[in-house]
């Protein structure tokens, strides 16, 4: 069980910008929960052996449901997260007991089993890696009155997604870490990055979005409908 891979689910966010009155990660898609979509992507994955789903605790029971429903019988435990992603992924990993660990967002249903294949195989080679794309847009930094400060090079610029994968004990020490610290980041390598532990990028798709606001849903809609042909 050297090489044993876990992956956290999170999903205990509250969906403020999608702003429905159920959360984006319950919404259907084709007639099913978004966070089932994504359960199923590492369910049906040979290389993850346990899951760990973390949910609101007003969730806990319907998600449960859905497991025994669905047969998602990686699914180790079903428990609450915190008020930022952070503590939430931090409660999840304590619930895991491999080696390796991938961290995901509940509402990117759409990562490929070959993303989750290359992530693994980076994080071997080089400690950590991170599912990313390079950014399409130029990209300005600006102040809070709207005035352009620099025009960072594309080049370097790319837009990181989930899975983020890594030893579970580094994983542990930089969440132990950023706790003293009073350190928040918005993702799981930059806590890492932080701890020096060294993150590749591994380039996946546009297709593997984050659910976030309304517009998103019409692409997972149609992206979902043509899953498969092709
Ligand atoms: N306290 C939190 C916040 C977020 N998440 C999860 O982290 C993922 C990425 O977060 P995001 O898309 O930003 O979700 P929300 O925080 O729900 O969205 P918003 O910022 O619009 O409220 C989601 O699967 C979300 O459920 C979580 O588990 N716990
Ligand atoms: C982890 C993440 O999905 C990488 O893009 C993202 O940073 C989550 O950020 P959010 O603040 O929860 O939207």
């Amino acid at each position: 069980m050297s090489n044993s891979v876990g992956a956290v689910i999170v999903a205990a966010g509250r969906g403020t910008r999608m702003g429905t009155a159920e959360s984006k990660q319950y919404l259907l898609l084709q007639g099913k929960p978004i966070i089932v979509h994504t359960l199923e992507v590492f369910q049906q994955h040979e290389l993850i052996s346990e899951i760990v789903l973390v949910t609101g605790q007003e969730d806990i029971e319907r998600c449960r449901e859905w497991v025994e429903a669905y047969k998602l019988d990686k699914v180790k435990a079903v428990v609450p997260g915190g008020s930022e992603r952070q503590h939430s992924v931090h409660l999840g990993l304590k619930q895991l007991d491999t080696n390796w660990v991938m961290v995901h967002d509940g509402v990117r249903p759409f990562v490929q089993e070959s993303e989750i294949d290359a992530c693994y195989e980076r994080a071997r080679a080089i400690g950590a890696s991170v599912l990313a794309v390079p950014v399409k847009d130029t990209i300005k930094q600006v102040d809070g009155n709207g005035k352009v400060l620099s025009t960072p090079d594309r080049r370097s610029l790319w837009a990181i997604q989930t899975p983020q994968t890594f030893r579970l004990s580094d994983l542990l020490a930089a969440y132990a870490a950023a706790e003293q610290e009073g350190f928040i980041g918005t993702d799981d390598s930059s806590l890492a990055e932080r701890s020096g532990i060294p993150v590749s990028v591994v380039e996946g798709s546009y297709r593997n979005i984050k659910i976030t606001t309304p517009e998103d849903l019409d692409f997972a809609e149609f992206t979902e409908r043509n899953r498969g042909e092709g």
